[in-house]
């Protein structure tokens, strides 16, 4: 199906007054930009500017109503474009080697030929997963490394990258901004679509700013600041502040003797109105003592008090009936599960009737979702994007009765307005003396939100540490595994 412009001489993509509208609504409103060969260029603007609807437009999986993308004095055509899409809508049953040749020759060829190519291509990014491995068994952010590794493996002369990166730490960003800059071979081109300005600054050679439903802005990434980005998407500098709540002394949750595999049970307290950020590497057991608390995992536990009271957590009953909120990280597993929990909450169901009622909400949780995207097309307004259901989904979250949240990834997918109004809307759930715990991937976003961090390694508890004493590159230095040095 593929032939890749390899040996192409270095022409430039010409995007030309793109336009679409869903219904009535125009959502692209002539959209003008020029790619340069072996450029990668970051793509930002605010929530429902129409940055994927573009990405989908030049991978041809929506039609533009005017205007032309250009390459090489022909019209681009799909096949000359790869996507990562901001939704992974990947088969659950593909592994790791099925997933990355999807679209590509190379899955014609004999299994053992396709495994070998695979696994050259992960050592070559410098991946330790295996060809093998089913993608249903893969955290998210491994199954969107696989997508990145995709890239490199079949490059093709336009790869888009949308919002990939959301739920990557410091050291799987490297990998990203190395596998980019590989995929490009200096003649290819990349559309990068991220909220994360910092990233966008350090990754990209110049940066397109959308708003209105144009290219307004076109900046270099040597001279461009977050400042002068988020001025140019927003009309205003937004700044995400530090938090400042006045945390109690008392008590919410206090977990002794959690076993998550490590030498040494985790014991931690979380207080009233605290956010506990959760630092770890992936293998760190972070994930582990999460899960456990959502009730999904249950591990081993010597006791958990919640406000004094001696509690069982070994289901998502059991959360759900102690008021435990939680946001999922991932978008496109389970999340409406989360949901329909939280919003069960009151309901205080029984043990039994639980799990059906469970599956009952998020199926019409999901009807409802499906009623509005037609809706949106009958009564000509556009549906909401992906960073607009996330602030909705998180909005109604903070408004249950919970005692206590615990947020996975909570930002992904936001504008940094919309993190600016997510840190108001924490301020006020804390200030009801609400406990939250959080993970998040991104190590200056979890300095950001938190109180206090705990911080994992080798599956216990390494350290604790205030915000106001380290920096983002000590925290990454966790993420990456590489603190504490030694055992
Ligand atoms: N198939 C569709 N039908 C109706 N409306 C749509 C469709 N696809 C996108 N839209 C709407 O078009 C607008 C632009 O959406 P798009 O996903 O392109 O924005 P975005 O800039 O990528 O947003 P985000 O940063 O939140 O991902 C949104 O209001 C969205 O709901």
């Amino acid at each position: 199906m593929t032939t890749l412009a390899m040996d192409a001489p270095d022409y430039p993509i010409a995007i030309e007054g793109v336009t679409k509208s869903f219904g009535g609504v125009e959502v692209l409103r002539g959209v003008d930009l020029e790619l340069r060969p072996g450029e990668i260029m970051g793509l930002v603007g605010r929530n429902g500017v129409g940055k994927s609807t573009l990405a989908a437009v030049l991978a041809g999986s929506l039609t533009a109503d005017a205007g032309s993308a250009h390459y090489a004095g022909a019209a681009l055509e799909p096949w000359q474009v790869s996507i990562i899409e901001q939704q992974l809508r990947l088969d659950p049953t593909l592994n790791v080697a099925e997933a990355m040749f999807r679209q590509s020759d190379v899955q014609h060829l004999p299994e053992a030929e396709v495994m070998a190519a695979a696994r050259r291509a992960l050592i070559e990014a410098g991946s330790a997963l295996d060809p093998e491995d089913r993608l249903g068994d893969l955290q998210e952010s491994d199954r969107r490394l696989v997508e990145v590794v995709r890239l490199l493996a079949d490059p093709r002369q336009l790869m888009i990258i949308d919002e990939v990166s959301t739920t990557f730490n410091a050291r799987e960003t490297e990998d990203l901004r190395f596998a980019a800059r590989r995929a490009t071979g200096g003649h290819r081109s990349i559309l990068f679509i991220t909220h994360r300005l910092d990233e966008a600054l350090d990754l990209c050679d110049r940066i397109a700013v959308m708003r209105d439903g144009k290219v307004v802005e076109v900046v270099s990434s040597l001279t461009a600041t977050t400042e002068s980005l988020s001025e140019a998407m927003f009309g205003r500098v937004v700044t995400l502040r530090p938090r400042s709540a006045p945390v109690s002394a008392t008590s919410l949750l206090s977990v002794t003797g959690l076993d998550v595999g490590g030498e040494q049970p985790v014991s931690f307290d979380l207080h009233e109105g605290e956010v506990l950020g959760l630092c770890g590497a992936r293998d760190s057991g972070v994930s582990e003592l999460v899960h456990a608390l959502t009730g999904d995992t249950p591990l081993p536990v010597a006791g958990i008090t919640l406000e004094g009271e001696a509690v069982t957590l070994a289901s998502p009953w059991d959360a759900s009936r102690l008021r435990i909120g939680v946001l999922a990280g991932a978008a496109d597993r389970g999340s409406d599960t989360y949901f329909a929990r939280n919003l069960m909450m009151l309901d205080d169901p029984a043990q039994e009737d639980y799990d059906a009622q469970v599956e009952d909400t998020a199926a019409i949780l999901v009807a409802f979702r499906e009623a509005d995207e037609q809706a949106s097309r009958l009564f000509n307004r556009p549906a909401l994007s992906v960073g607009q259901r996330r602030w909705r989904e998180l909005r109604e979250l903070a408004a249950e009765h919970s005692r206590m949240l615990i947020l996975i990834e909570p930002t992904r997918g936001m504008d940094l307005s919309a993190r600016e109004e997510f840190t108001a809307l924490l301020n006020e759930v804390t200030g009801r003396g609400v406990g939250v715990l959080v993970l998040a991937s991104d190590e200056s976003e979890l300095l950001l939100l938190s109180d206090r961090i705990l911080v994992l390694a080798h599956q216990q508890v390494a350290a604790e540490w205030n915000p106001i004493d380290v920096t983002v590159e000590q925290l990454a230095e966790v993420t990456r595994g590489e603190w504490p040095p030694t055992r």
